[in-house]
């Protein structure tokens, strides 16, 4: 099986992160990771909850932490954060530590995909739902997007599949 190192998935909540990197991590044969969960393990409590108690600062500073401190394999997939490449040097250290791949979907589409997803309780959300939403992550997005366009591959996240995503770092690998 090919190996990639260190494949970290970026991109806006609900394109698809720690759904296609488990999938890609069971297709690749190797380590999955989600930031997110590890971040919850280590202070036993939801991101929700955690944002209520500590504080969004708070919460970028241990999502930080965890991101640098997790031993990580030669070659794994890790899915961040929706906001996790926006702050510190986040960006320039998972490229410097292997791939970044975002993720890239338009608002409408990512907006369907939260309104589904409430179990999750995002609470960069606030609670949105519909056009507000929709909205919301336009605004949030154009912030965003000169971190998550420093990622060394961008794909769209509407018809991505773990098995096209294998094809495009093979024909990547090829190509550098
Ligand atoms: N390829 C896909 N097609 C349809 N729905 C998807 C797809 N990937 C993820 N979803 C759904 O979108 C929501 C957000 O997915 P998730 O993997 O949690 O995204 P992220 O980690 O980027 O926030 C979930 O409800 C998930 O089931
Ligand atoms: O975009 C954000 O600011 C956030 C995204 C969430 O992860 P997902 O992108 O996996 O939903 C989670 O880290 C937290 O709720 C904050
Ligand atoms: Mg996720």
């Amino acid at each position: 099986m090919d190996s990639f190192g260190k494949l970290f998935l970026i991109g806006f909540m609900g394109c698809g992160k720690t759904t296609l990197g488990k999938k890609l991590a069971s297709r690749l044969g190797c380590d999955f990771f989600d930031l997110d969960h590890i971040l919850e393990k280590k202070v036993g409590m939801t991101i929700p909850q955690f944002f209520l108690a500590n504080g969004e600062d708070a919460f970028r500073q241990l999502e930080r932490e965890v991101l640098t401190t997790t031993e990580l394999p030669d070659n794994a997939v890790i899915s961040t954060g929706g906001g996790l490449p926006c702050y510190f040097d986040n960006m320039n250290w998972m490229n410097s530590n292997g791939t970044t791949i975002y993720i890239f979907m338009p608002p409408a589409a990512l907006a369907v995909r939260l309104d589904n997803d409430q179990i999750h309780g995002r609470p960069a959300l606030q609670g949105k739902r519909g056009t507000d939403l929709i909205a919301f992550i336009a605004d949030k997005l154009k912030e965003r997007e000169s971190f998550y366009n420093k990622a060394n591959l961008i794909i769209r996240g509407i018809d991505i599949t773990a098995e096209k995503l294998v094809g495009i770092l093979q024909a990547n690998k090829k190509s550098s």
